[in-house]
């Protein structure tokens, strides 16, 4: 499958370093965890910002026979090297303020020892340093790269923050992640490269030698060491170590490191006589390790930790999408020059092509000689006589990356005959540009004059297989080719089944194609709401039918259903009588929730799509308008009373409703009832009303081309101003 640069390059990086990464971020989760340990161990607590050094260490030399060095650790312990009375060295954290041994300085834990020998050179000595340094310079790149595929996905840098529409688990929490994650593992491999490069000497960084001149190391009378003035100037804050002489000769001297120089200070009356600022390697390095460590900060290292983790799991969920796309591989079983059906898929996600090997499964079945590829491999062989095209839409409005070349190839296309051509698209109503580029696709085959089309374009909202099934049975009908409807498009999720009892069953009609209103009481405790779906998976074909439901007063599901002629779930649900079982799983669905804030909700609806509605209407806070369309009053009839009580009391405003085949009556549809009310519907746009969609997708595009109509001929926008504003909310099937 064809792929982005930047994916190409995100990917491949991974591949060569996922190993050495884990075990630097395993190991970078255990080191993360050390600053933590320190600060709880208290040694820190002092404000040392207002503590000199002159006044800590006259108190240290008050209590001890002698001071070999004293530092500022990066978690801010005061830490002294002193011989006490008895004569014993001893490293010993200290209170600042009284000089006092606070506890003496543990040696580092094992654990500690073991992880960061491992992080840094992986116990190879210099060849695994040289790996672990190779590794955060790939790690910078694939965060990089990751970057630009975020932004991507979000449709540009600004848009950063802006929520992430769902998807699958696996890329949904990749992206997620990574919009949170990116910058510290950035800093992480930065700062991780940096310190690599000092160890290897790429980078030295360069300390300006002290000028010491003879004459500086005469001897003078000592003076006390809290007397000195550099000492008095220096607060611990700034500090990082004091050297104390090793001789009380001349050419002994004070050597005092602070954050930004470093001094040499005569140690009989503490005049300095050399001082220098440090280069910028030296801050630089000094910063890499307090970056890439985390030391001094807690905060950061959680950070760290966090990150860490992260890499694991983007690890784990980078191979997880990488297989799912893999098993977009194609096999044919003819070649192209031979095959009069082509099926060109744009995807990116690896969906398109379960869908696309469905159909192609069922046509070499029937023995039609069909080839299947992808959009950016497309080429017009003499004996093609059908070009089926299968595409998703990314990025804004985007073809695949495996489908980006297509139009240009295609123009260099030519054929002697003529190719009937078919465009289903696959895309989300929840982006603004929904199937932007399958439309594309259409009008550029359209144009062409060797195309003829077979079938009207055909758009597929989330990924849905009952829509795909329709269209392909309707595509073979048109074609004259006896196909059987597909069965297992898309694995079957695993949802936690919950066993429900049947407390109602309002079967009004009699006909094989009636359509009922079950109720359903969960046996335990189950939360849901009005616009949850329920997912029934019959133990006869294991595929997935997800019914809308809506929520009654006395928490039972109202399910809408159809009956189907050789539907087995239908069928089956048709039959329930009162206290029958049945287990089936609940799948949230946030996005067809009945808004809290909006002030007027309109309802559009066909046949069963009403079900969730039902539900909606036991006690909305809003004001609330119902269109439904469907057959006839005998369709309508297992929903009437519900409505009708609703009606009474008070919940909803106004009920329309719409006849297609009801005798002695005119044809309506919703779409009619739209246009009729069209100033209503305007100023209800306008005034911020929520329009939710439920029921076919034949439905669904007719009404929303009408509500289209309606707001650019009376308010002057475009539907898609109203979307992007969070009016338009549907599921449609
Ligand atoms: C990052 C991203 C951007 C998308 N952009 C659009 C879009 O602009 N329009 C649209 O209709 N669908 C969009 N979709 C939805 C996909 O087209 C849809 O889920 C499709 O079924 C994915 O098929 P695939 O897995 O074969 O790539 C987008 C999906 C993702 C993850």
């Amino acid at each position: 499958m064809s792929i982005s640069p930047w994916r190409l390059i995100h990917l491949a990086l991974a591949w060569v370093s996922f190993l050495f990464l884990a075990l630097a971020s395993l190991t970078g989760i255990i080191l993360g965890l050390a600053p933590i340990d320190q600060k709880l161990q208290q040694h820190n607590r002092f404000s040392l910002e207002d503590i000199s050094l002159a006044s800590t260490l006259e108190k240290l030399s008050q209590s001890q026979e002698e001071v070999l060095w004293l530092e500022v650790d990066n978690n801010g312990g005061v830490l002294a090297s002193v011989v006490n009375a008895k004569g014993e060295n001893q490293e010993v954290y200290i209170n600042p303020l009284t000089g006092e041994i606070l506890a003496v300085k543990e040696p580092e834990k094992p654990i500690y020892l073991w992880a960061k020998t491992l992080h840094r050179s992986l116990f190879l000595k210099s060849t695994g340093r040289f790996l672990i340094g190779l590794t955060a310079f790939v790690l910078f790149f694939i965060a990089l790269s990751g970057i630009f595929l975020v932004s991507k996905r979000q449709g540009g840098f600004k848009k950063w923050f802006k929520p992430i529409i769902k998807d699958k688990f696996y890329p949904l929490w990749h992206a997620l992640l990574g919009r949170w994650l990116l910058l510290p593992i950035l800093i992480i491999a930065l700062s991780g490269s940096y310190l690599s490069l000092l160890q290897f000497n790429l980078i030295t960084p360069n300390d300006a030698k002290h000028q010491l001149d003879e004459h500086e190391w005469q001897e003078s009378e000592p003076q006390k060491v809290s007397r000195f003035k550099i000492f008095n100037e220096t607060m611990l804050g700034d500090l990082k170590r004091v050297e104390f002489p090793f001789s009380p000769f001349p050419e002994d001297y004070f050597s005092l490191q602070t954050r930004t120089q470093h001094f040499i200070v005569n140690q009989f009356n503490g005049e300095i006589i050399s001082a220098h600022t440090y280069p910028i390697s030296h801050v630089l390095a000094h910063y890499s390790m307090i970056l890439h460590t985390g030391q001094g900060s807690w905060l950061w290292s959680i950070i760290l930790v966090l990150a860490s983790i992260g890499i694991l799991f983007f690890i784990y969920s980078g191979f997880k999408i990488m297989w799912s796309r893999q098993s977009g591989k194609i096999k044919n079983h003819y070649a192209l020059k031979d095959c009069t059906h082509l099926i060109l898929v744009g995807s990116e996600g690896g969906t398109t092509f379960n869908f696309a090997r469905a159909l192609y499964a069922e046509l070499i079945r029937l023995g039609k000689r069909v080839y299947l590829a992808e959009m950016n491999q497309v080429q017009l062989k003499p004996k093609l006589e059908h070009l089926i095209i299968m595409t998703a839409t990314y990025g804004n409005g985007e073809a695949p990356s495996n489908a980006q070349k297509f139009l240009k190839h295609l123009q260099k296309q030519h054929t002697s005959n003529e190719i009937g051509f078919t465009v289903l698209g696959f895309g989300s109503r929840s982006y603004p540009h929904f199937c932007a580029f399958a439309k594309e696709v259409q009008s550029a085959l359209s144009e062409t004059n060797y195309f003829k089309e077979e079938m009207p374009y055909t758009s597929i909202n989330n990924q849905s297989t009952e829509a795909f099934k329709t269209w392909m049975m309707d595509w073979c009908d048109r074609l004259n080719i006896p196909a059987r409807i597909p069965k297992n498009i898309v694995k079957p999720r695993k949802i936690k089944q919950q066993q429900l009892v049947c407390t109602q069953n309002i079967k009004k009609g009699q006909g094989l194609d009636a359509s009922f209103l079950l109720c359903l009481k969960p046996k335990g405790r189950l939360k849901f709401k009005s616009g949850d779906l329920l997912s029934i998976v019959p133990p006869e074909d294991q595929r997935e039918r997800l019914y809308s439901i809506g929520k009654s007063k006395d928490n039972e599901m109202l399910i809408a259903v159809k009956r189907h002629e050789f539907g087995v779930v239908s069928n089956w649900l048709y039959q329930l009588n009162i206290n029958n079982e049945l287990s089936a799983g609940l799948v949230k669905n946030k996005n067809f929730h009945l808004p809290k804030r909006a002030k007027q909700v309109i309802m559009l609806a066909t046949g069963t799509g009403v079900g969730p509605f039902l539900g909606m209407l036991q006690h909305p806070k809003q004001q609330v308008c119902l269109y439904w369309g469907g057959r006839n009053q005998e369709q309508f009839s297992p929903y009437r009373e519900h409505l009708e009580r609703a009606q009474q009391e008070g919940n909803l405003s106004t009920l329309k409703l719409a006849f297609s085949r009801e005798t002695n009556q005119e044809k309506s549809y919703v779409q009619d009832l739209l246009i009729k009310d069209a100033s209503f519907i305007a100023d209800a746009l306008k005034n911020k009303a929520v329009f939710m969609i439920c029921g076919s997708v034949v439905m669904q595009e007719a009404v929303l081309a009408c509500l289209n109509k309606i707001a650019l001929t009376h308010n002057q926008k475009a539907l898609c101003y109203y979307e992007s504003r969070k009016q338009l909310k549907m599921d449609c099937y």
